[in-house]
């Protein structure tokens, strides 16, 4: 279960982009992050994982705080937490095999990594998992040799591998045409159930949203203003998550705090 409670980020001395956010995702629900662009949401996916440091609150992924974690102790954390980035984030000269091996890397001695020496099982279940999403027989090609829906499928492969407790997409087709994207939010949703695990999707397409994902939560400017099933998701709440402007928003803060 991951449980944010009060959650605050201020990026420098500016105004806080996440004001007092309070979400719970409990088992392998697929939930997506909808709002303007400003809202959050990456800042949001990007302080779960520490890629961002939270200014105050709570993140607890199964028992663990992860907000006060350092050194060893966060990139074991980091390990049970997979990340889908919208770039795919690959590295191009490295095959399949080995980007996807790198989701190992928390597990293995450096030594292993670089000389390429990777266990048995993590081979083997780096083909069982390529045989699902449908790359297995690119194993040995180049990254920069393949379509952009092919290179993430190689990047969810490779959070899959990590073998872990949350999976977080920052934005996971907004590189991709409008057919590889559904295939792609299919697949997110289809592995959820698969391996119950909870997936907390930043997305833009309202419509892939309502049909990819059980629970939509809508942000506006820094905070949680819908969380409700996606029939739920009705005109007049659209109109709420997507009408306004950081300034109004302020001017609604003042009249809260006087
Ligand atoms: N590194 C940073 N330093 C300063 N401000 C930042 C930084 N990253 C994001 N911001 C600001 O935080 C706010 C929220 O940004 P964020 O990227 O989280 O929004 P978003 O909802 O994901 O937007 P988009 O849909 O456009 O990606 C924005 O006002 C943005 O300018």
């Amino acid at each position: 279960m991951l449980k944010i409670t009060d959650l605050v980020k201020r990026y420098g001395k500016g105004d806080p982009v996440l004001k007092n956010l309070d979400l719970t995702i409990e088992g392998e629900s697929v939930v997506s992050i909808i709002g303007s662009s400003g809202a959050g949401k990456s800042t949001l996916l990007r302080c779960i994982n520490r890629l961002v440091e939270p200014t105050s609150g709570s993140i607890e992924l199964n028992g663990t705080e992860l907000t006060t974690l350092h050194g060893r102790e966060l990139r074991a954390a980091r390990r049970k937490i997979g990340m889908v980035f919208q770039s795919f984030n690959l590295v191009d000269r490295l095959t399949v095999m080995e980007n996807v091996q790198s989701g190992r890397l928390g597990y293995i001695s450096t030594w292993a990594a670089v000389m390429r020496r990777y266990p048995k099982k993590d081979i083997r279940r780096a083909y069982e998992l390529m045989e699902r999403v449908g790359i297995a027989h690119y194993a040995d090609k180049r990254a920069d040799e393949l379509s952009g829906g092919e290179r993430q499928r190689v990047g969810v492969v490779r959070a899959l591998m990590q073998d872990p407790e949350i999976l977080l997409a920052d934005e996971p087709t907004a590189s991709l045409d409008p057919k590889t994207s559904e295939q792609i939010m299919g697949l997110l949703r289809d592995l959820a159930g698969e391996l119950k695990l909870p997936v907390l999707i930043n997305i833009h397409n309202v419509t892939e949203a309502k049909i990819y994902t059980d629970r939509i939560v809508g942000m506006r400017y820094g905070r949680i203003i819908f969380d409700d099933t996606p029939d739920s998701l009705d005109q007049e709440a659209m109109d709420q998550i997507y009408s306004g402007s950081p300034h109004a928003d302020r001017k609604t803060d003042m009249k809260e705090a006087s």
